[in-house]
């Protein structure tokens, strides 16, 4: 499955069908990700009046949750849009956010796995770690450090839910509980800037509202958006000017760039 030529298809299928994307995201990083989704090609939407989710979530090409900020009301409003989301049949992508932080945002987490049918979970490996049960320093939104396998982690939090997941990292890990495949793309100033894994997943679901494959849709993501990374940070001297060129890479991503650059490989079998 991972041919470079795929990536490109669906990139320029986003590109082509410009997907409305509800998202459901924290303060810190919504104006990144809608500002990203739009140089992806998507249509973003912000939103969470409980007396609107259903609705937007429904006609919508995919709806992204993001923990990064809960309150009470917006706990409300994940559960009224995912459950609507569910219904149309439009993709649901998770964002764990400092899950391994508090109990709260575990329970919150686990409560809506419970109640909303997720397509692809995107974290880092504290926040894979802490749904997989397994001893990890997160700390707070940050990855942290374990000892524990992410590959095995990844596997056993989506066959726990029958879903993919995508966990970030120098590495991506995306899997589905049977194939895995690993992004070795990427830049070491994405940690500093702060929301960069927040709009991976807004990417996510720019690309799952185009197929309906979401390993195939998480990989190329994935792909795309680490690959974006990496040429705004050889372009830039810090996280400042590494944000402003995040966002021209992802708008000027192209076949070329692709075919050269992109370092995907299928471990399913090593
Ligand atoms: N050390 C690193 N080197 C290269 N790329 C990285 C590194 N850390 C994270 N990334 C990339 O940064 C993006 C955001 O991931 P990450 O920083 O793990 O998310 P989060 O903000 O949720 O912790 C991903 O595309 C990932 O590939
Ligand atoms: C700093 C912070 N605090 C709550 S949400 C948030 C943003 C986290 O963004 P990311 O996980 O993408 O780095
Ligand atoms: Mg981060």
């Amino acid at each position: 499955m991972v041919k470079n030529q795929r990536f490109i298809e669906l990139m320029d299928e986003v590109r082509k069908q410009k997907p409305l994307l509800h998202v459901i995201t924290n303060r810190v990083a919504i104006n990144d990700s809608a500002n990203g989704a739009l140089a992806v090609g998507a249509s973003p939407i912000m939103a969470e009046a409980h007396e609107e989710v259903a609705e937007i979530a429904a006609i919508s090409g995919a709806l992204e949750l993001n923990i990064g900020n809960l309150t009470p009301y917006s706990i409300e409003s994940m559960r009224l849009s995912g459950r609507a989301a569910n219904k149309a049949g439009v993709p649901v992508v998770l964002d764990p956010v400092g899950a391994g932080a508090t109990d709260f945002r575990l329970q919150t987490v686990q409560k809506l796995l419970e109640k909303v049918k997720v397509a692809i979970i995107r974290g880092n490996a504290g926040e894979i770690a802490a749904l997989a049960g397994e001893k990890w320093a997160a700390k707070g939104v940050d990855a942290g450090d374990g000892n524990g396998d992410v590959t095995d982690m990844a596997n056993r939090v989506a066959l726990s839910w029958n879903t993919v997941v995508a966990v970030s990292g120098a590495v991506d890990t995306i899997t589905d509980g049977r194939r895995t495949y690993r992004v070795k793309n990427g830049h070491p100033l994405f940690p500093y800037m702060t929301g960069s894994g927040c709009l991976n997943g807004v990417i996510q679901a720019a690309y799952v509202a185009v197929t309906s494959n979401a390993l195939e849709a998480s990989v190329a993501a994935s792909t795309i958006y680490a690959l974006a990374g990496q040429l705004a940070g050889e372009k830039c001297a810090g996280p400042g000017s590494f944000r402003q060129h995040l966002m021209d890479e992802l708008y000027l991503m192209n076949e070329e760039k692709i075919q050269r650059y992109a370092a995907v490989e299928d471990v399913t079998d090593l």
